[in-house]
């Protein structure tokens, strides 16, 4: 089996190292191309054995399975390149939200599905989000979420959700980030602790919460509860995040779909497909 990857960028290399380190691929059986081809020869340098294709159409020509992790407005250039010597019997998996199962079902022949992994993959670890097309049969769809399961916990979600999934799988590691380090600078300037400090014991809270609510049993509302004693210290923070922040999730929402339908109906211009995609409600 050998895994071809386009694009190794941010989430192309967090894919390629993740399923090294999980042990799902050698390094051998990988191959890459990337527009800027230093990046996949740094990856080949750090993990001996893999393989630097110098074209896209050479992936494809020496893959059994295809990642195509490019941003949306570089996909036509990449499925022109590649479209006449994929095969039927190869698997097509794209990350880009973006670019919907029927754009690439109606310009390869390919089985495809789309993913949508998450930064926390690179520790093994958070969720890939599957949306398989027709072609994907039930074993197909096993192999590969049984791959995924290497790096990550794959979850299937509807394509018309696919921008709400992605904003709390994907997106929500930087707006908790976020979260967290507008935490710490309020904790530095206000008391005076030292950075380094309030961000080991952020990150060691974020750690415990992540089981907490993933293996402990724990809602965010019975978790909050549990912390939260009756006139205790929480309680007082928890006031004033209820007044600062409300309405606040509604607009990230409506502003991560307002970026995503632009996207859509760049893409849809890009590749050229009648069909529109029903849109999930806000
Ligand atoms: N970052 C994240 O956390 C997540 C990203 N995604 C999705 O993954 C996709 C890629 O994002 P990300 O990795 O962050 O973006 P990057 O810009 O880091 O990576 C894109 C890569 O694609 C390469 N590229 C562009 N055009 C071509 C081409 N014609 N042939 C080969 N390679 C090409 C670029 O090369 P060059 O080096 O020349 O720029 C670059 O390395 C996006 O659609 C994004 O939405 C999905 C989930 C999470
Ligand atoms: O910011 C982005 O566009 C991508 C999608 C999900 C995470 N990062």
């Amino acid at each position: 089996m050998i895994a071809g990857f386009i694009g190794t960028g941010s989430m192309g290399s967090i894919l390629i190292e993740a399923f090294i380190h999980s042990g799902a691929f050698n390094p051998e059986q990988i191959v890459a191309s990337n527009r800027t081809i230093s990046k996949v020869e740094l990856l080949a340098q750090t993990y001996a054995g893999l393989q630097v294709a110098r074209s896209n159409r050479e992936v494809v020509t020496r893959s059994d399975i295809i990642f195509i992790c490019v941003k949306p407005g570089e996909f036509k250039k990449v499925i022109d390149e590649i479209k006449e010597d994929v095969l039927p019997s190869q698997m097509v998996i794209s990350i880009t939200s973006p670019i919907l199962i029927q754009h690439l079902e109606s310009t390869l022949p390919a089985k495809i599905s789309k993913i949508i992994p998450s930064i926390t993959n690179y520790v093994l670890s958070g969720a890939t989000l599957c949306i398989h097309g027709n072609r994907m049969q039930p074993e197909d769809q096993e192999w590969l979420e049984n791959l995924l399961a290497h790096i990550s916990s794959p979850i299937r979600v509807s394509e018309n959700y696919t921008r709400i999934s992605s904003d709390l799988s994907s997106c929500g590691p930087a707006f908790l980030a976020y979260f967290l380090q507008s935490f710490i600078n309020a904790a530095v300037e206000e008391t005076g602790i030292s950075k380094e400090e309030a961000t080991l014991l952020a990150s060691e809270m974020t750690l415990g919460t992540g089981k907490l609510l993933t293996t402990g049993g724990f809602d965010p509302a019975t978790l909050q509860k549990r912390v939260a004693v009756p006139g205790g210290i929480t309680a007082e923070g928890l006031r004033i995040m209820d007044n600062e922040l409300v309405g606040m999730f509604q607009q990230v929402v409506r502003a991560t779909h307002t970026k995503y339908a632009e996207d859509l109906e760049k893409a849809e211009q890009l590749l050229c497909t009648k069909q529109q995609p029903s849109q999930e409600p806000n």
